[in-house]
């Protein structure tokens, strides 16, 4: 049947092939005949030449009258079929309703490059952190599983908050250029000006300088394989923040970084926010997907990698980057080095997003994050201090952290001092308490927002319960009475489950069994049945008998601890 199949399939082609230039040619003038020349044939080939010149004029008569035909005919019916052709790529995002992200106040750049995207709804985690990020400028701290979207929740709020700051620079400086035309003798708002021209002279000193560049080892040879850590794309903003003309996607090259008429200068800036993730793969990863969304926007964005040479990074930060993507490790060393963007753009930095905060926390990374964090920290102090001696306007810097669970707080980083104390006071903390723990570790300021989407996972609810010691059993008890449904109990030992299951039996709690270890074969299989066959049971397990069991239907799980 292969081969049916395949001649079939060879016949149908060459069917079409054959009738293809019969169509088209149906529909102009007649083949020339082809027939075989015979040589010595002068006469022949003559006429048959004339013959040929004939119909080749009909030919060009008949194009020319169809063309002033379709002269005639309005424009739109001869554009159709091409439009029509095209059509289908475009409506395929084209028809997303965008909507959610509108209502959140993600701006028209950045919903364009979610639509290429073909995002058309944010996830949980992004609905909520979004706003509280972007609307209410709060610090963000976010809890959701893997592969739940946590990069573009605080990645939009980035994106779109580093435009708004570009725009009011540009306005500043507009203004500072204008003063400069006006010879004004008269003028009564002196203060102004100054501030205005001081805001200008900060952004110049942050401008990318060649010399600064050929120290910093740039060569023309590599910037290819830079392309693909440093892209973004330049739209002109107009001071209202609004795109001036058409967005033009980016591809960094030499003559459009530092050769053009001054305008990568203007490019060129401060750091406006820096992204700490806990491997290079996610710094990698979150760079990538950082650049799709800020396509449309001019806000440019680069990785530094553990695996990059030193002279890369320094040609990818001497291009200043708006955000830099990086693990805690590189990130000192090159802060410690005294790279300029880095250590001159911590002064001030507006933005610090800690991604996948859990891992950032352990052992391995902890002690150059606490480094990182405290150099960060002691100069927004600094910051602080300047502000109100009025000589700048306050910068508070914004904090987003994500995490796939809040729940690392229970394993704080090594403090020989404190070790003790500070663990069992972190045990004895509520979801809230931790995260309130966890903002101060990392000096957020006032109270962050708390989003975490994974305590309700698949409508999961978790609760706790605090009581005394003494009074756990009867709380249980309550527990059991007052909730129906398969209830799964898990115990940290095997005396545990035997003690409760005495108790439950003599409270008459009914459809009550135990599973342990200890047990003999039959007699757990005979309580899984059991727990299996009745809705309304209670299973009294240990964690190890009863990991990784799978019983559908299960309504409650009571972890007694
Ligand atoms: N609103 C959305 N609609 C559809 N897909 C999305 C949306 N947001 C993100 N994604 C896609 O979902 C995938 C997972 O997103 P992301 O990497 O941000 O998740 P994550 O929570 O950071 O996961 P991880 O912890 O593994 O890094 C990515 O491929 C991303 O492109």
């Amino acid at each position: 049947s292969n081969l049916i199949f395949s001649i079939t399939a060879e016949s149908t082609l060459m069917k079409q092939k054959a009738s293809k230039p019969v169509k088209e040619i149906e529909g102009a003038a007649a083949p020339a005949p082809r027939g075989p020349q015979r040589p010595g044939g002068i006469e022949k080939a003559k006429k048959n030449k004339n013959r040929r010149k004939l119909k080749l004029k009909r030919k060009k008569a008949k194009k020319a009258a169809a063309a002033s035909k379709s002269r005639n005919l309005a424009s739109q019916e001869i554009q159709k079929p091409a439009a029509e052709e095209t059509k289908p790529e475009q409506s395929a995002n084209s028809s997303l309703d965008m909507s959610m992200w509108e209502s959140l106040g993600v701006c028209q750049q950045i919903v364009a490059a979610l639509r290429d995207l073909g995002f058309a709804e944010p996830t949980a985690i992004q609905r909520e952190a979004i706003p509280a990020a972007l609307r209410d400028r709060r610090d963000v701290l976010g809890a959701a599983e893997t592969g739940s979207g946590k990069t573009l929740a605080f990645g939009i709020p980035v994106i779109q908050r580093i435009m708004t700051m570009k725009s009011a620079s540009a306005t500043r400086a507009a203004a500072v250029k204008q003063l400069a035309d006006i010879d004004d003798d008269d003028n009564d708002d002196v203060g102004d000006q100054a501030d205005a021209i001081e805001s200008a002279d900060e952004d110049a000193d942050q401008s990318p300088d060649e010399a600064e560049l050929a120290e910093c080892g740039w060569a023309d040879g590599d910037i290819e394989e830079d392309l693909g850590l440093l892209a973004g794309s330049l739209t002109e903003l107009g001071p209202d923040g609004q795109p001036v003309g058409a967005p033009q996607t980016l591809a960094y090259s030499a003559e459009n970084v530092f050769e053009d008429d001054g305008s990568a200068k203007k490019r060129g800036g401060r750091l406006y926010c820096l992204v700490l993730t806990p491997t290079r793969e996610l710094a990698k990863q979150v760079a990538a997907h950082l650049q799709r969304v800020a396509v449309h926007t001019g806000v440019t964005v680069a990785a530094v990698l553990g695996g990059l040479s030193a002279q890369r990074q320094e040609r990818l930060l001497a291009g200043r980057p708006d955000i830099v993507v990086g693990t805690p490790g590189r990130l000192w060393d090159l802060i410690q080095s005294g790279q300029p963007h880095l250590s001159g753009g911590l002064a001030s930095l507006p933005m610090l997003v800690l991604d996948e905060a859990d891992r950032l926390a352990e052992p391995g990374h902890f002690a150059e994050m606490r480094a990182l964090l405290e150099r960060i920290n002691a100069n927004a102090n600094d910051d602080d201090s300047k502000a109100t001696s009025a000589e700048r306007p306050p910068c508070r810097r914004q904090t987003l952290l994500f995490s796939a669970t809040l729940t690392f707080v229970h394993r704080p980083p090594e403090r020989p001092d404190q070790r003790r104390s500070k663990l069992k006071r972190m045990r004895q903390l509520g979801p809230d308490d931790r995260a309130a723990a966890l903002a101060e570790l990392v000096g957020m300021s006032g109270k962050p927002k708390l989003v975490d989407t994974t305590r309700r996972v698949g409508g999961l609810t978790e609760f706790r319960l605090d009581c005394e010691a003494k009074d756990k059993d009867l709380y249980l008890w309550w527990l059991l009475r007052s909730r129906r449904g398969r209830t799964l109990v898990f115990c940290a030992s095997k005396d545990t489950v035997r003690r409760l299951h005495r108790l439950l039996t003599l409270l008459r709690c009914p459809n009550c069994r135990p599973l342990h270890s200890d047990m003999q074969q039959r007699q757990r299989l005979k309580s899984l049945d059991r727990f299996s066959a009745n809705p309304d049971s209670v299973l009294l397990a240990t964690d190890v008998a009863a990991r990784g069991l799978d019983i559908p239907g299960v309504e409650h799980v009571v972890h007694y601890q």
